[in-house]
């Protein structure tokens, strides 16, 4: 895990403020439109920045160096659209300086709670079809979701580096039920079925509707969903308006873009995937105070598995904390 050797000890220089108050993990997810508890999000990076500086962010394979400056592989993310964890200041000064606490492909900011971000043991649980039956320990948890055959089940077996812990399928519907996995025996990785499948028979998609967003709404132990967003392809409606839900309902949200590895431009519609996330991030800019947290990945390269991990264990042990 070369990774984390080269970015684990980074988040020992962090210097978090003293005794500040929690700030809440759902924090950055007020809507704009919600102007009556809209409040400064404890995400948001310092004001000594001015708002136009931007750092390009490497996004490619882990295994390339983190400071490749080749531009084909950068992204360009404002200082203001960083998503900073609660008990982070980030250093004044020169972009570089931020550019070095920043994990590759993604707009998220280490912070001082990324122990244990490795998977040791993956073992599945339980499908359940109503939140009420779902696991009653109280661990943790984060949900995978987006629209059928976007990459969920492989993006599980991705992070935990088995082939077929979580089934997957080229045809769209695989996944049906709640499906918890515990990983090292501490926290679960939650496998949805995929919303949009055109060719589901509508009481199967009404019944989706009902039992996930129930979920999102009653169960106490999700962290974070992570939602699934195809970067081969421009923008879906039906992913905005999931996102939009998510927000309006102050449901913590991470966007995971699947499928960067696809870079041919004519099937990607002409854009590279870079594009399509930037692209992504404009739509939903407006729905939005803050930018939510989000992260380039390939179920084929496995590029972003190590920084999804740490980006879970920064939650995750924060969560635990407060
Ligand atoms: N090129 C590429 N293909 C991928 C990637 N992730 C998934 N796929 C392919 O996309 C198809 C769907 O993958 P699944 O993981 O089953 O998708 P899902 O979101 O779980 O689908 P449902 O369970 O039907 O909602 C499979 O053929 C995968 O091999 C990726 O990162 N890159
Ligand atoms: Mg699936």
């Amino acid at each position: 895990m070369l990774l984390h050797c080269r970015i684990l000890p980074r988040f020992l220089f962090l210097n978090p403020t003293s005794n500040p108050p929690p700030p809440s993990l759902y924090a950055h997810l007020l809507l704009l439109t919600n102007k009556k508890t809209a409040f400064a999000s404890p995400f948001s990076h310092s004001a000594s920045f001015a708002p136009r500086s931007h750092i390009a962010v490497p996004v490619s394979a882990p295994s390339e160096s983190f400071l490749d400056t080749d531009e084909d592989h950068q992204i360009q993310i404002p200082l203001e659209k960083l998503f900073v964890p609660p008990e982070v200041e980030l250093p004044e000064g020169s972009a570089s300086a931020v550019l070095g606490r920043v994990l590759k492909g993604s707009n998220i900011v280490l912070g001082p709670y990324t122990r244990d971000a490795q998977v040791t043991t993956a073992e599945f649980v339980k499908s359940s079809v109503r939140t009420e039956d779902c696991p009653a320990d109280g661990i943790p948890e984060f949900a995978l979701v987006g629209r059928s055959n976007v990459g969920k089940s492989s993006l599980l077996n991705s992070l935990v580096r088995r082939k077929r812990l979580a089934l997957t399928s080229k045809k769209p519907g695989k996944t049906q039920c709640i499906n918890h996995f515990r990983i090292n025996d501490s926290w679960y990785l939650v496998d949805l079925p995929g919303y949009g499948y055109a060719a589901a028979p509508h009481e199967v998609r009404t019944n989706w509707e009902k039992f996930t967003k129930d979920y999102f709404l009653n169960r106490e132990t999700l962290v974070s969903v992570l939602l699934l967003i195809d970067a081969s392809i421009p923008a879906k409606k039906i992913d905005l308006e999931y996102a939009s839900w998510l927000g309006q309902n102050q449901i913590p949200m991470t966007l995971i873009f699947t499928k960067c590895d696809k870079r041919k431009k004519k099937r990607n519609g002409g854009k590279r995937p870079e594009e399509n996330v930037e692209d992504f991030q404009n739509l939903i800019r407006e729905f939005f105070q803050a930018a939510p947290p989000w992260i380039m990945t390939s179920s084929v390269t496995n590029q972003g598995r190590d920084e999804i991990l740490l980006h879970i264990a920064q939650l995750r042990n924060y969560w635990l904390k407060h």
